[in-house]
């Protein structure tokens, strides 16, 4: 099915009735606590209906108080319908994603290693299932045998097929993409209805939703100034009856109503959920509203080299013997490569099958596996030799402690290579270095440009590599990066981040390795892509399903839209607040306190229909603003201060302004009605 056909009303994601179900079930008490804001409405109308019920049973007027309780009524319905629409948009947006992994099969295997064929929804985490060439995968999960090229068109919306490994950082798969050719085995990851997406579906949906951090403080801000107005308002009733007005408790309940600040206490979810919203369309799986919301702020950015900035596909191309004859070092680099199941390890084996090179491997071998660690792969013969290679002075290391000595010319090969962007491996039998191999990769294309972007945004880009210092600064230099940091080993990652982090600095960490996983996880924002291991895609706290490293861009623009959003509907609900309080106070109050009379510009036709032009207008920003708080505001390649600044003018200006002219409209139509 085609992910991006929209049921439903197109523009809005929902129908008419959906939307007003919605916005009823949500005067909930239950509900409304959650925004103390919008509770104080909600017992303002109870407190307005409850008088209003009073003077019309007493006789006396009560028109005005019964329009102000309808009108706030709406005012709470257009919050609820704000949200409603808002949490319908992410989950069709979710659910459309969700479609392509339902009604699958999938064959599984028994302790005992035999084949049975059950439902996909029955499989647990840690069930090991073999999925054939053109069949769909039932379930996330890695690939722990095994190498296909799969269509992930179901998830991605790209038909070229992708190549997933066991035992490599791109052994991630995903439900719903497509075994092209070959058979794998695959571990799954999720129990039902755990998978991250149906995580991300339990985040937009009202329930689960947990405030973010900056959310709760601005919930904080608006709840105090409800209570100071709250007192304001109190405070007018002597005020009020010393002057001789008499304001009846429906107005006065208006009056707070058009005080405090309804509007970003209306649309705050709204913002939230759209931010969400924004994430998922991008192919972003967020485990954690805060996620977006970090990546707006994010100060510094850690990049590996291997696959990140670069392609990744690192091939030998160049095998250069030092001191012994060719066949030694191609032996040694051939036995330590075999069972090496890394691209790199892999290509060794095919650049010296390719040379026509013949080697026996015959005697018992035991496979040094490779790691980040040591940064060496090799493999201890039966005859006793021990064969590494590695990173240069990792092999270099190893070869000194044994009491070898480096071949004089070795360096300036070395540095040769190293300087041209490749990675050079030193290849060591015992306490001798034979040689070193060259790996060449590809510098992934249009990265410059976003590294620019992320530049212009504010962000500090820094490659962290294990790789050393020469072959990194060329790639550095070539893709533009600000710094980098090279012969790191996983703790260094893990260092440079938490360096930053005690500087107040908020780092944002790409990875699909086995070994960024705690990078990733210590990260205040963790990009993993969905191609990745399991681990990094556990230690992530968002998932590109595209596994395209350059999509944190589209992260850091999406999270500063959601901050700028917010922080430009705060900025005008506020002002505008202000504002009706000038409106108001004159309408209210002049005509027993002359001195308010100069304050009085708008001239509005009568006290009454002041305060309820006053309250339609509050009620009516609602619904005007949602379009903004969905859609969010632009945001150009600025720094978030700059941003903010433009905004605080530009939304600060509008809501101061924006209430006189409303509101004496609004007037005039009244005075012309009634
Ligand atoms: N299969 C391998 N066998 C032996 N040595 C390897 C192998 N793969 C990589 N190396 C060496 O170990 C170094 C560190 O590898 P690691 O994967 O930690 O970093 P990297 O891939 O070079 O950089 P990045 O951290 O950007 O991915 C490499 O630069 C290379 O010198
Ligand atoms: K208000
Ligand atoms: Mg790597």
């Amino acid at each position: 099915m085609n992910r991006h056909q929209v049921e439903k009303n197109p523009v809005m994601g929902l129908s008419w009735q959906e939307l007003i179900k919605g916005s009823l079930l949500r005067l909930h008490p239950g509900h409304l606590y959650r925004q103390p804001v919008m509770l104080v409405v909600g017992l303002g109308i109870v407190i307005s209906a409850l008088f209003s019920m009073q003077h019309l049973l007493q006789g006396q007027s009560w028109g005005l108080e019964f329009s102000i309780t309808l009108i706030l009524l709406f005012t709470l319905l257009f919050a609820n319908a704000a949200e409603t629409l808002a949490e319908a948009r992410g989950k069709a947006q979710a659910s459309s994603l969700k479609a392509a992994r339902d009604d699958l099969k999938a064959l599984r295997q028994t302790p005992q290693g035999a084949l049975e064929y059950v439902a996909a929804s029955q499989l647990r985490r840690g069930d090991v299932i073999q999925v054939k060439a053109q069949e769909i995968i039932p379930a996330d999960g890695e690939i722990i045998q095994g190498a296909a090229t799969i269509n992930e068109s179901a998830i991605t919306g790209e038909s070229a097929p992708v190549i997933r490994e066991a035992g490599t950082d791109n052994s991630g798969v995903s439900a719903g993409t497509k075994v092209l050719t070959n058979s794998i085995l695959v571990r799954v990851s999720h129990d039902p209805g755990s998978s991250l997406l149906d995580r991300m579906i339990a985040l937009v949906e009202g329930a689960q939703r947990q405030k973010t951090p900056n959310e709760l403080a601005l919930s904080v801000l608006i709840s105090a100034l409800t209570l100071i107005f709250l007192l304001v308002v109190v405070s007018l009733m002597p005020i009020g009856h010393y002057l001789g007005i008499s304001l009846s408790i429906p107005v006065l309940v208006a009056l707070l109503v058009c005080l405090i600040p309804t509007t970003i206490g209306a649309l705050l979810p709204a913002i939230g959920i759209a931010g969400m919203d924004r994430a998922l369309k991008a192919n972003l799986i967020a485990k954690s509203g805060k996620a977006v919301e970090i990546a707006g702020s994010v100060d510094v950015l850690l990049l590996d080299k291997t696959g990140t900035i670069t392609l990744g596909d690192r091939h030998a191309n160049e095998m250069l013997p030092l001191g012994v004859s060719k066949q030694v070092f191609y032996e040694a680099a051939y036995l330590s490569s075999l069972a090496d199941p890394t691209p790199e390890g892999k290509s060794i084996v095919e650049f010296i099958e390719q040379e026509g090179v013949r080697i026996e491997a015959t005697q018992e071998a035991q496979f040094i596996e490779f790691s980040a660690e040591t940064r060496m792969s090799g493999v201890d013969l039966a005859d006793g030799r021990s064969i590494r290679k590695g990173a240069v002075d990792a092999v270099s290391r190893w070869v000194k402690k044994q009491g070898g000595h480096l071949p004089s010319f070795m360096e300036e090969e070395v540095e040769r290579i190293a300087r041209s962007g490749a990675t050079p491996l030193a290849v060591a039998i015992d306490d001798q270095l034979v040689g070193v191999i060259a790996l060449a990769d590809i510098i992934k294309s249009g990265i410059q440009e976003r590294f620019a972007k992320l530049r212009l945004l504010g962000i500090k880009t820094i490659m962290v590599t294990g790789d050393n210092p020469l072959t990194a600064a060329a790639i550095a230099a070539e893709a533009g990066v600000d710094d980098f940091i090279a012969e790191a080993t996983p703790e260094k990652k893990l260092q440079v981040i938490r360096d930053h982090q005690q500087q107040g600095q908020l780092v944002a960490m790409v990875g699909d390795g086995t070994n960024d996983a705690p990078a990733l996880a210590q990260a205040d924002l963790g990009l993993a892509m969905n191609s990745g291991t399991q681990a990094a895609r556990e230690a992530g706290n968002l998932v590109d399903l595209d596994s395209n490293p350059g999509k944190l861009l589209d992260v850091v623009e999406i999270g500063k839209q959601l901050l700028v959003t917010r922080g430009a509907l705060t900025t005008f609900s506020l002002t505008n607040d202000v504002a009706k309080y000038f409106v108001l106070l004159p309408a209210l109050f002049a005509a027993s306190f002359p001195a308010l009379a100069g304050l009085d510009i708008l001239n509005l036709s009568s006290p009454e229909n002041a305060i309820l032009a006053a309250v339609i207008f509050n009620a009516l920003i609602i619904p005007a603003l949602v379009p903004l708080a969905l859609k969010g505001v632009r945001v150009k390649a600025l720094k978030t201060d700059q941003l903010f600044r433009n905004n605080l003018i530009y939304f600060g200006l509008g809501g101061l302004i924006l209430p006189f002219i409303a509101i004496k409209c609004i007037d005039l139509i009244l005075a012309a009605v009634i």
